[in-house]
C-alpha cells in the first residue's frame, strides 16, 4: 500500500439506478416504490428541449411530495455545453426541499466542468440557507472525459459516484454502432486460419467498454468515489443485461442503471454478492484467522492458496454484503 491509504467510498448501497424522464411524471410514483437503492430523475436527454422548463417544475414537485423511502434522490442536469444547466441547478435547488442528495453532471470534461457547478451550487446553498450539502455524481461519457478521469474524480469533496455512459461514449469516440452497451457485433477476433484448420474459424467476441470501466474503477478506487455501470438499451435482452453487469460487478463496480424497471432487479441480483459468495469469504477469514494463530502468513483452502491478500479480498465482499443488508 501507498503512504497515502486508499480512501472508502460512500457507505451506501447502490446496486441500481433507476432513471426517468422529468417530463414523465406519471411514473414518478412507480420509480419510489421500485427496489432501486438510487433514482434519478433525468432533465437531459430524455426530456426534449421544448419539455426542459416543464420537467424543472415536475421534479421539484416530486422532489418534495413523493416518499422516496430510503432511497439516494440524484437529478441529472443538462451538460455545460447547452443554455440549460443553470437554470437545472437554479430552479431545482432553490426550490427543492433537502430530500435531494445529489445532482449528476453528464459529459463532464475535466476538473474544470465541476467546478463551475460546485461554484454555483455553493451559491445557491449559501443564500437558500440549506443544511444538506448536495453531492455529486458524474458521467463519464466522452473521450475528453475518459482522458481527465482521475483529476475529475479529485475534483471536489462533493463527490460521490461516477458512471459510464456507453452511449454518449460510444458517439464521442465516433465508434461504429447505435448500440447502448453490451456486446458488439462486429467487436471480434477471429480464429488463425491455420489452426481452424478446413472447418469455420471461431469469433470470440471482446468486450469494447473494458478499457473505460477500469479506468473509471480506478479513478474512483483512488479517490473514495463509487463506480457504476451505465445503461444497457435492450431491456427486452436480459441476459445481455446480467452478463454486461456481472463483467462490471468482476471488474470493481457497485451497480448499473436501470433504464427500464425490468432490469432493477437483475442489476440487485449482480451486485448482491451471493450467500454463496458470502460463505466462502467467511470460511477464507476463518482459515486465514487459523493460519495466523498458527504463525503463518499463508494458507491451503480447498486447495488453493490463500494468504494476507486473500482477507482483504474476501473483506470487500463480506463489508459489501453487511452495508447492504444495513
Ligand atoms: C441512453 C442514454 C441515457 O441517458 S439513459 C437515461 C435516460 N433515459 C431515461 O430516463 C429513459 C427511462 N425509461 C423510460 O422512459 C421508459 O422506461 C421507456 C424506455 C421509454 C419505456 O417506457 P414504456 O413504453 O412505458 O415501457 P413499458 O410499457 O414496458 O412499461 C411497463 C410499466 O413500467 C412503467 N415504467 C416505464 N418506465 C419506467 C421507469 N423508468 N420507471 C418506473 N416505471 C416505469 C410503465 O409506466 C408501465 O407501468 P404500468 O404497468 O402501466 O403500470
Ligand atoms: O448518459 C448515458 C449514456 O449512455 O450516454
Ligand atoms: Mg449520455
Amino acid at each position: 500500500m501507498s503512504f497515502k491509504v486508499q480512501p472508502a467510498a460512500p457507505a451506501r448501497p447502490n446496486r441500481c439506478q433507476l432513471f426517468g424522464p422529468g417530463s414523465r411524471p406519471q411514473i414518478f410514483e412507480k420509480m419510489a416504490a421500485s427496489a432501486a437503492d438510487v433514482i434519478n430523475l433525468d432533465l437531459e436527454d430524455s426530456v426534449a428541449p421544448g419539455d426542459k422548463a416543464q420537467a424543472r417544475r415536475n421534479v421539484v414537485e416530486a422532489i418534495n411530495d413523493i416518499d422516496w423511502g430510503a432511497k439516494t434522490l440524484s437529478v441529472r442536469i443538462n451538460g455545460l455545453d447547452t443554455p440549460f444547466w443553470h437554470k437545472d441547478l437554479i430552479e431545482v435547488l432553490e426550490n427543492a426541499g433537502e430530500r435531494l442528495d445529489l445532482i449528476m453532471i453528464p459529459k463532464v470534461g475535466n476538473a474544470g466542468d465541476i467546478y463551475a457547478v460546485d461554484a454555483l451550487v455553493s451559491a445557491i446553498e449559501a443564500e437558500k440557507g440549506r443544511k444538506k450539502r448536495i453531492g455529486f455524481e458524474v458521467i463519464i461519457e466522452t473521450a475528453a472525459g475518459l482522458q481527465h478521469v482521475e483529476e475529475i474524480a479529485a475534483a471536489s469533496p462533493r463527490m460521490q459516484a461516477m458512471s459510464l455512459g456507453a452511449a454518449d461514449y460510444a458517439a464521442s469516440m465516433g465508434m461504429q454502432t447505435t448500440g447502448i452497451g453490451g456486446t458488439q457485433s462486429n467487436y471480434y477476433m477471429l480464429q488463425n486460419k491455420e489452426d481452424a484448420g478446413d472447418g469455420p474459424r471461431a469469433r470470440h467476441w471482446c468486450d469494447p467498454w473494458h478499457h473505460p470501466i477500469v479506468a473509471i474503477v480506478a479513478a474512483c478506487r483512488t479517490h473514495g468515489l463509487l463506480p457504476v455501470d451505465g445503461p444497457f438499451g435492450d431491456f427486452s435482452d436480459d441476459e445481455g443485461y446480467l452478463a454486461q453487469a456481472r463483467r462490471s460487478a468482476t471488474l470493481g463496480m457497485v451497480g448499473k442503471w436501470a433504464i427500464h424497471p425490468k432490469q432493477v432487479a437483475l442489476a440487485n441480483q449482480v451486485f448482491t454478492p451471493s450467500e454463496e459468495q458470502v460463505r466462502e469469504a467467511r470460511e477464507i477469514l476463518a482459515a486465514m484467522e487459523e493460519a495466523e494463530k498458527a504463525g503463518q502468513g499463508a494458507a491451503v483452502y480447498k486447495g488453493r492458496l490463500v494468504d494476507l491478500a486473500s482477507i482483504r479480498q474476501a473483506q470487500v465482499i463480506v463489508r459489501q454484503a453487511e452495508m447492504i443488508a444495513g
